[in-house]
């Protein structure tokens, strides 16, 4: 394609990305579905481009105010992540100017606003919670992109098998710091092509999130619920853990989440998952359940602003109201979810966001209200789970996983971990 064709295709992406009407993603993808001629190179640059956009979306517009012609234009000139050269074959005289010109502003001497490019409801807890170093360090991690993990399924294969099996199909993975399961992939390959992927050895998977899993400890023979099962992630891990036995509900009030686990779970080789569509946590099918249930997985609706390095369009559409709202849900959720548990049992409250308000201030109040739970420390449960024992002491704080991409490589991450008493 034409320099300039592909320049102006990214323009109207980024328009239709800075309307915030629906998750980038699900943009980028209807996108590429329009406009299926685009080589694999040009989506790269062109998605690329277009989420630099969202991620530093204050310094180039900042920066875009100089130049001409439409803002979309000026935004992916500034932000384009292909080839230069390529770029500038697309640009006339006064861009190539100007383009030079922006460069050479410095960008250190711009107001932290410009620098962090996180929105003023967002900053205030995490300065507050991080102090200004952390601060800083996590800004700079968010707006990268996050490197490709895999879970091993270990009903399937082990680690090293597959990371040799990778390495023979010309890809470089080494083992996750955290997670026993993980391999960390060198680049970002098609893996749906990769026999590994097919036959079901391996499922994407950020370190992360497998660790929610380990948290969760399924074991053989019990009966799990996988309570905000969406399209499976977890549920995958904790029915490998379970060696396939047992019975893993995965319950959603979204069943259209739920048909994305079909397929995972014909190549997981699964035989002990049961996804049921709920109507609310209230639904009588989880009543049913109260008092039978060995373990619970909360993965509770979030803001996701733990995701940030995948979908930075969350800064900028979710709002300080919508977390407080999403607190009275996770707060519902868990109560209902709670009810499941047998004596001796255990829950996993988790999310993917970075707030306090959201992930402690829940605990809190779940505790208080609920003196039947004991609190069991996460770093005495991932030590159980063969986790490095010399590294998990940074996993967790005051008693909580707490992962943030700045220090642990992975997506930000929080879980409270309780038994129900006898
Ligand atoms: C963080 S996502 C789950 C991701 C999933 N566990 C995974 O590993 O891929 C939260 C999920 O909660 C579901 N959800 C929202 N409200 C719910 C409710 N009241 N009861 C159960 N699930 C709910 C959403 O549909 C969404 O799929």
């Amino acid at each position: 394609m034409h320099p300039n064709a592909l320049l102006e295709l990214t323009a109207e992406l980024i328009d239709s990305l800075l309307l915030f009407d629906k998750p980038a993603d699900t943009l980028v993808s209807a996108f590429f579905r329009e406009h299926r001629a685009l080589g694999q190179r040009e989506r790269h640059a062109l998605a690329e481009t277009a989420y630099a956009v969202l991620r530093r979306r204050p310094l180039l517009q900042h920066l875009a105010q100089s130049g001409r012609g439409p803002m979309s234009r000026r935004l992916a000139i500034l932000a384009w992540e292909g080839n230069e050269s390529f770029l500038r074959g697309a640009l006339n005289e006064f861009e190539l100017q100007w383009l030079q010109q922006v460069k050479s502003v410095d960008r250190s001497k711009l107001p932290a606003k410009l620098r962090h490019n996180l929105p003023d409801w967002l900053v205030e807890p995490l300065q507050q919670r991080l102090g200004d170093e952390q601060f800083w360090a996590l800004a700079e991690a968010v707006n990268q992109s996050a490197p490709l993990d895999l879970r091993v399924n270990t009903l399937k294969a082990k680690r090293d098998e597959v990371q040799a099996a990778l390495k023979t199909s010309g890809f470089n993975a080494a083992p996750t710091p955290y997670s026993p399961w993980g391999l960390r992939l060198e680049g970002k390959p098609a893996l749906q092509k990769l026999d590994v992927f097919i036959s079901g050895q391996v499922e994407v998977q950020d370190e992360g999130s497998q660790l929610l899993a380990l948290l969760t400890e399924a074991k053989r023979g019990e009966m799990v619920v996988d309570f905000c099962a969406g399209a499976g992630g977890k549920t995958l891990a904790l029915g490998a853990s379970m060696r396939n036995t047992g019975r893993l509900y995965a319950f959603d009030v979204s069943g259209h989440r739920l048909e994305k686990l079909k397929p995972r779970l014909a190549r997981s080789g699964l035989s002990n998952v049961y996804p049921v569509q709920i109507s609310s946590e209230r639904d009588d099918r989880v009543k049913r359940l109260a008092g039978k249930v060995d373990r619970v997985l909360v993965d509770a609706p979030c803001s996701g602003l733990g995701t940030l390095r995948r979908n930075p369009d969350l800064k900028w559409r979710q709002s300080a109201e919508g977390v407080t709202e999403l607190h009275a849900k996770q707060l519902a959720i868990l109560n209902s979810a709670s009810r499941m548990l047998k004596p001796g049992g255990r829950l996993v409250y988790a999310t993917c966001s970075l707030l306090e308000e959201e992930n402690e201030s829940v605990a809190q109040a779940f505790a208080e209200a609920h003196p039947e739970f004991e609190l069991l420390p996460a770093q005495d449960v991932l030590a159980h789970a063969q986790v490095p024992e010399e590294r998990i002491a940074t996993l967790c704080e005051n008693g909580f996983l707490r992962l943030w991409p700045h220090r642990h490589e992975s997506d930000g991450f929080f879980a409270a971990v309780w038994q129900r008493r006898n």
